[in-house]
Parts: structure tokens; C-alpha cells; sequence
């Protein structure tokens, strides 16, 4: 049976994250179809979903707006699981430290946007991620800071800084794990 893999496509790396989905459920010999999110009514027919990096705050007021937030919650209360990345990430913690972004609360930690620095800040990192043998190459683009972790496990750092975590069901990460054609993350994510 296939799974339905839903990407939330308000903006971000829609395509890259649907061929990290494809390949990491290859090789676990499952197939999955890629639907794009952008009103509701679709999620509930989601076994996973990925949410891109973006802009949290234009991401969050869509998914507000449309009906898709609650959606989201629910997916979690049923246990089925999500990659949150960059923007994500910042969508699903819970306090964003910015009132324009209205979190989900999906993910017990507190973040700081693009504290990371600005765009020419952006960077790159080989990291040790908890559950991956070799380091995982990560890109950073105004990237948020995970300033506070509550019940959720730390699953990689830079700089002493967590920048992967895990809480249940729920994926997070500061980098942006679909641009580097590794689909590591995202089988720890949908398939570990
Ligand atoms: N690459 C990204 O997703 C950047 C996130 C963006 N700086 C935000 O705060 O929404």
C-alpha cells in the first residue's frame, strides 16, 4: 500500500522535500504519493507530513487562516508523524517569541528567529545527528535558535546550540535537511 505524504506548499522547498519523502520511503520499500497542502480537507487523508522552511509568519497566518492549523494538531493527537524544518520548525514550537507567528505547539521548544543571522549569515555543517552513523550535511538560512528545549530530545548540535528535536511524533530541525539529497532526516522522521 502506498503512503500519502502531504507537504505543506504555502512556500518552501516543495518538490526537494517530496523526493526526500520518495527516496527515504524506497528504502524502506514502501511507495508514497506527495500531495501539496494548501486548504484543508487534505491532511486528515495524510500518514505523514513535512512542513518547509519558508516565512513563519506568512506560514502560520495561512495555515490559520485556512483551517489546515487544526488539522495539523489533530495528526499528532493521532500520532502520525511530521518533519518541521527551518520555518517549520518555528511554526510547530511553542512560543516563536514573535507575535506575528500564532504557533501550533507541537514541539516543546522555544526558538528565536533568524538569530542564526541574517541571510549572508547563511552556512554550512557536518553534523553528528542521534540515530544517523555518518555526520549529516546541513544547511543553514536564517536559521532559528533553539533557545529552549522542554519535553523533547535534543538529537543534534552546533556551536552547543540544538539545532535537531524530536518531541513524539515530531521532527524539528533548524537546517534545511531536503537540499543536500540526503533523505536521512526525513527516514529518522516518517520511518525510525
Ligand atoms: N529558511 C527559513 O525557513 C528561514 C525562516 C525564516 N527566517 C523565518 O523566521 O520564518
Amino acid at each position: 500500500m502506498s503512503l500519502t505524504a502531504g507537504v505543506v506548499a504555502v512556500q518552501g522547498d516543495v518538490s526537494e522535500h517530496a523526493g526526500a519523502i520518495e527516496s527515504a520511503a524506497q528504502s524502506h520499500g514502501e511507495t508514497a504519493e506527495v500531495v501539496e497542502i494548501r486548504q484543508s480537507g487534505i491532511v486528515p487523508d495524510c500518514d505523514l507530513l513535512a512542513i518547509p522552511g519558508g516565512e513563519s509568519t506568512t506560514i502560520s497566518r495561512l495555515l490559520h487562516r485556512e483551517g489546515i492549523a487544526p488539522e495539523i494538531q489533530e495528526h499528532v493527537e493521532a500520532g502520525k508523524p511530521i518533519l518541521a524544518t527551518c520555518a517549520g520548525l518555528i511554526v510547530c514550537s511553542s512560543d516563536a517569541n514573535d507575535d506575528r507567528v500564532d504557533t501550533l505547539d507541537l514541539l516543546d521548544v522555544s526558538v528565536k528567529r533568524n538569530a542564526f543571522g541574517r541571510q549572508k549569515d547563511s552556512f554550512e555543517a557536518n553534523l553528528d545527528v542521534d540515530g544517523l552513523d555518518d555526520p549529516f550535511h546541513a544547511v543553514f538560512i536564517r536559521a532559528p535558535v533553539i533557545d529552549e528545549v522542554g519535553d523533547a530530545d535534543v538529537l543534534a548540535s552546533w556551536d552547543g546550540r540544538p539545532v535537531a528535536v524530536r518531541d513524539g511524533p515530531v521532527l524539528g530541525t533548524s537546517f534545511h535537511p531536503e537540499l543536500t539529497g540526503d533523505s536521512r532526516i526525513h527516514d529518522l522522521a516518517f520511518f525510525e
